[in-house]
């Protein structure tokens, strides 16, 4: 080793010996040098001489460790350095706000979208869910920011977290982020996708209780659970409702994740449509991969390789009864939708079928322009039992003839209602029809009082105003 001089700089010219080791030093040092850059460059980057790669950034390690068969995404020119830090060979492009968002939905085939779309050269996208809008707000948008790949002028940033759909503040943060982000929603049969939902949970806790028994609240009611989250995310039009009061439909892309897998590409381009950007990606960008099943990537935007989506994409469902498959949807009974508390005996006045029967209220309205005179209400209750007579006031009203009499009408046994000897249009024997004078649903009596009770003063303030008592108490 070359001896320090007392200066602390190392002397001019060493000894033979000495002179020796140190080249040897620096001949190991060089090839440990060359060595680490080659085990480097296989490991982390990828491109050969025309297209020089760089250092993957450590979201997309991330994603890539998620990823199982993906390789890590890197093959983009070199990302710059966040101001401030180390100095390094200058990254271009900068870390932006994503302009679109796959938002959903679970299990409905999020990944192959967004690991389809950043093949294209005008999109970048973030490779983990980020979840910023439902668990992470609280970090602030510089965060979120900062999680981003960097991206030039002419790129749009794109992430994807599958809970921002069924997160009822997503559409609200997303809309104060940016009015103008575009919102891309795969969706997938809600049962298959249950299905798929339960999949993955089963395969990370064996020990849950079975598909049947976690749907219903009531199985033989055909009760469905509507609070177990695999249920209640395919239940999208509830959740779309809160998209909506953000953002226009136009705004919504809605990516079909059955066709995903049958067509791909077709559903690819309508994305690049909706995103603005020329169809790049096309049918020479998939091939069928027998072995699993699924369409796959010719060249993945990562390594270049042909490339399948991961173990957990694409699961074998587990086995569920057909039985529990073809019962209907859990429609609310008439007593949950009467409601807003039923001990409370408080009645849901926002329901329509609730709310019309208030006839006093509506009725208000139409005083403001028209005289009560000019209005004529017709007893629907006889018009069934005495329908001439009823019929006879609506041609006094009309101010015609009273022609429709007695003889127009006979009681239909089978009908259970009265019925037109002649019809206006065949001049034979006509009932209404099946639609009306249905068998009504047997409802609670303990309900239908509760309902007279709510109605009462309604009803007597309407027959205060008309001047006429309909009798329904
Ligand atoms: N090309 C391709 N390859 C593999 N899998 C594909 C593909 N296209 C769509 N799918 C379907 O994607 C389903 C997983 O959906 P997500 O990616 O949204 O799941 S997750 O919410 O991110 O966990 C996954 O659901 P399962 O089949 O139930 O596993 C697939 O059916």
């Amino acid at each position: 080793m070359a001896r320090r001089a007392p200066s602390g700089r190392a002397p001019a010219v060493a000894p033979a010996p000495s002179r020796r080791l140190a080249g040897r030093v620096l001949v190991l040092f060089t090839l440990s040098l060359s060595c680490s850059y080659l085990c480097y460059s296989l490991l982390c980057c990828c491109g050969g001489p025309a297209a020089p790669r760089a250092r993957c950034p450590p979201a997309r390690a991330a994603a890539a460790k998620k990823l199982l068969q993906q390789s890590r995404p890197c093959g983009r020119p070199a990302p710059a350095p966040p101001a401030g830090s180390a100095p390094g060979p200058a990254r271009p492009g900068t870390k932006r706000l994503p302009r679109a968002i796959v938002v959903g939905v679970k299990k409905g085939g999020t990944r192959a979208v967004l690991e389809f779309i950043r093949v294209h050269p005008e999109v970048r996208a973030l490779g983990t869910e980020p979840h910023f809008f439902d668990r992470n707000y609280h970090r602030g948008l510089e965060w979120y920011r900062n999680l981003m790949p960097r991206t030039l002028d002419s790129q749009i940033t794109v992430e994807k977290t599958p809970s921002y759909f069924v997160t009822k503040e997503a559409p609200r943060r997303i809309f104060n982020m940016s009015r103008d982000t575009k919102l891309i929603v795969v969706v997938r049969n809600p049962v298959t996708r249950a299905i798929s939902d339960y999949t993955q949970t089963l395969s990370k806790k064996p020990d849950i209780p079975t598909f049947e028994g976690l749907t219903f609240r009531n199985r033989s009611l055909g009760l469905v659970d509507t609070s177990w989250n695999a249920i209640r995310i395919g239940m999208y039009a509830v959740h779309l409702e809160s998209w909506l009061q953000y953002f226009p439909l136009s705004q919504i892309h809605f990516v079909s994740g059955e066709k995903l897998i049958t067509d791909p590409a077709g559903e690819m381009g309508k994305v690049q449509d909706f995103l603005g950007i020329k169809r790049v990606i096309t049918d020479k960008h998939f091939y069928f991969n027998k072995t699993k099943g699924f369409p796959c990537l010719k060249k993945s935007e990562s390594s270049g390789l042909p490339r399948c989506l991961g173990k957990s994409k694409g699961r074998t469902h587990v086995q569920i009864d057909p039985e529990t498959l073809s019962k209907k949807p859990d429609i609310p009974t008439f007593e949950g939708l009467t409601f807003r508390n039923r001990s409370l005996g408080l009645v849901d006045t926002s329901w329509n079928a609730i709310r019309i029967g208030m006839y006093a209220v509506h009725l208000e309205s139409w005083l403001q322009y028209f005289p009560l005179s000019q209005i004529h209400f017709v007893s629907g209750e006889k018009l069934i039992t005495d329908p001439a007579g009823e019929m006879g006031k609506v041609q006094d009203f009309l101010g015609i003839k009273r022609v429709i009499t007695d003889k127009h009408f006979y009681f239909n046994k089978t009908k259970g209602f009265p019925c037109l000897k002649k019809s206006e249009s065949s001049g034979l024997p006509r009932c209404l029809g099946k639609s009306k004078g249905r068998t009504h649903v047997q409802i609670d009596p303990e309900v239908i009082e509760q309902l007279r009770d709510f109605y009462r003063p309604y009803n007597i303030k309407f027959y205060e105003t008309v001047g006429q008592d309909f009798r329904w108490e």
